[in-house]
This record gives structure tokens, C-alpha cells and sequence, in this order.
């Protein structure tokens, strides 16, 4: 198996600036994390808020520069900030839990999708025109939607649009920083169903950011536990949720409700439908 994805040592800490009755301090957001992800697997990073998540999403997204340490991705060095090359921004896509947030609403969702290609390709029109409608029907809508504006759609609509949108310019991997923890329970299991089944047949690679287990326990392959930025659990999904060891995981697993094993058999059940069709 290929790896898309690797993280050395990787540290990040913020520097905040004192005031009249406070001190100057460091907050060491993220202490040295390593992980490595192959193509067409996810990872989940997991932990209670403050634990460092979205700092390492930032990073390894490359808007946010680490302190130290460094990321592979499709095995060369991504650089940050000035450094960074238009060939490796378009390997990393990420979808935000809120997408009402990150479309224009007076953009129509055909223009949200032929943007990067717009921006980023010498493509003709006609072929960014092609490209979006074949992507909308990969997200399960179709071309009526193409001239709607964002308004136009329900969360889960608009979740697909994001989705659609991160996979125009066929990324390396996707950073999904919890892209289900804002719509209602039926839409999320679709919205899951949908990440997985593209994941299926294009061999997608997944970056998970969430609080919640259940989700979690149903897409991901490997799990890596966060506490005060540091990793105190990463392994194999059926590992860390078989047999946690650290205290930390142990406690956070108690407190989070029975996963949703009835989705669990269902993608599974679907998988091997697949599987016997093929
Ligand atoms: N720009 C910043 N300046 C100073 N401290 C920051 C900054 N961004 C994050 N932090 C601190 O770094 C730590 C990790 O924050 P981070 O947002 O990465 O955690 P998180 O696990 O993603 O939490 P949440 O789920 O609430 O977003 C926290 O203590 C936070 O207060």
C-alpha cells in the first residue's frame, strides 16, 4: 500500500502575549505527533475539545505552520507559508463541519465546483463544465442543482456541495474536520454512507476529525487518541476500541453512549452486497 501521508515529530505552539495583570505565556498545542495514513484508509483523531485537534488539522492541511517537525505528503516535504507550492496545496482538500460557512451564497453551486478548476487548471470551459456535473452526480445530486444558489439546500445538500467541492482537483487526501457533527442523526448516516462509498470506488483517503465515537467507530481504520496535544492512543481501529490502554481513552470511551452497531452491520451488509454483485 502507498503512503500518502506522513507526520514527524510535529509540534505547534502559540505565543500569547501578556497584558496589564497577565503574564506573557506558551501554549503547546500540539507536542511532537507522529502518524503515518496509506491511501484509501482513514484516520480519526479523536479527543475533547482543546486537546489539539484542530491545530494538527490546520497543519496538516498546510494553512497553519508547525513549530517544528515536518509532513510528508505523497513522500516530499510540504512546506508552509511563502514556501508552499501550488502543487502541493491541491493535495490537501478539507471539509469544515459548517459548509453554509464555506460557500458564497451569491455563488450557484455549478461556479463553486469550477472554481479550482478555474483558478488552478488551463481547462476549457466546457470541460469545467463537464467535470462539475459529473461531480455533482457523484455526491448524489444531479444537474438541476448545477444554477441553485447554497440557500437553495438542506445541510446535507450542502455538505455534499463541500465534498463535491474538495474532490475537484483529485487531492491526495481530505481533512473532513467534523463534517457530520451539525446535521440531524438520518442525514449524518447518509452523509457517511456517501464519504464511504466514494472512498470505495475511488480509493479515497481520509483525515476524520471528531468528538464523537459512534461516528468514528463506523469510518475509520485507525483511531489516534489526543490529550493536551500529545497522542496517548493510535492503532487499529478494532485495537483501540477492543482494548484501549491509556487511562485517558479508557474514560473517554465510558462516557461516550453504545456505537451504533445497527449502521455498523449495515455498511458492512452493503459492502458484501457490493462485493457479491461485482
Ligand atoms: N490562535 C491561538 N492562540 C493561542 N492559543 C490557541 C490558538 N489556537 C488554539 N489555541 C489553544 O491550543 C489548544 C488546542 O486548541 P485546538 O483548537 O487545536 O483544540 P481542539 O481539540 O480542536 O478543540 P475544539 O474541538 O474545541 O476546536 C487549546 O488550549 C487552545 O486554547
Amino acid at each position: 500500500m502507498s503512503e500518502v501521508l506522513r507526520v514527524e515529530n510535529l509540534v505547534r505552539d502559540y505565543h500569547v502575549a501578556g497584558g496589564l495583570f497577565r503574564k506573557p505565556k506558551t501554549v503547546h498545542a500540539v507536542k511532537g505527533v507522529n502518524f503515518s495514513l496509506d491511501k484509501g484508509r482513514t484516520l480519526a483523531i479523536v479527543g475533547e475539545s482543546g486537546c489539539g485537534k484542530s491545530t494538527l488539522a490546520r497543519m496538516i492541511t498546510l494553512i497553519d505552520t508547525p513549530t517544528a517537525g515536518q509532513i510528508m505528503i505523497d513522500g516530499k516535504r510540504a512546506e508552509t507559508g511563502k514556501s508552499l507550492t501550488r502543487e502541493m496545496r491541491q493535495k490537501v482538500q478539507i471539509v469544515f463541519q459548517n459548509p453554509y460557512g464555506s460557500l458564497n451564497p451569491r455563488q450557484k453551486i455549478g461556479d463553486v465546483l469550477m472554481e479550482p478548476l478555474l483558478l488552478n487548471t488551463d481547462m476549457p470551459v466546457k470541460e469545467r463544465r463537464d467535470r462539475a456535473m459529473a461531480m455533482l452526480k457523484k455526491v448524489g445530486l444531479s444537474s438541476e442543482h448545477f444554477n441553485r444558489y447554497p440557500h437553495m439546500f438542506s445541510g446535507g445538500q450542502r455538505q455534499r456541495v463541500a465534498i463535491a467541492r474538495a474532490l475537484m482537483l483529485n487531492p491526495s487526501f481530505l481533512v473532513l474536520d467534523e463534517p457530520v457533527s451539525a446535521l440531524d442523526l438520518s442525514v449524518q448516516a447518509q452523509i457517511l454512507n456517501l464519504l464511504a462509498d466514494l472512498q470505495d470506488e475511488f480509493e479515497l483517503t481520509y483525515v476524520f476529525i471528531s468528538h464523537d465515537l459512534s461516528v468514528v467507530r463506523y469510518i475509520a481504520d485507525e483511531v489516534l487518541v489526543m490529550y493536551f496535544g500529545e497522542v496517548v492512543e493510535y492503532g487499529s481501529r478494532d485495537a483501540v476500541f477492543g482494548d484501549p490502554q491509556h487511562e485517558y481513552t479508557k474514560t473517554l470511551f465510558a462516557a461516550t453512549p453504545r456505537a451504533d452497531v445497527e449502521s455498523i452491520r449495515a455498511r458492512l451488509a452493503r459492502k458484501q452486497q457490493l462485493a457479491a454483485n461485482s
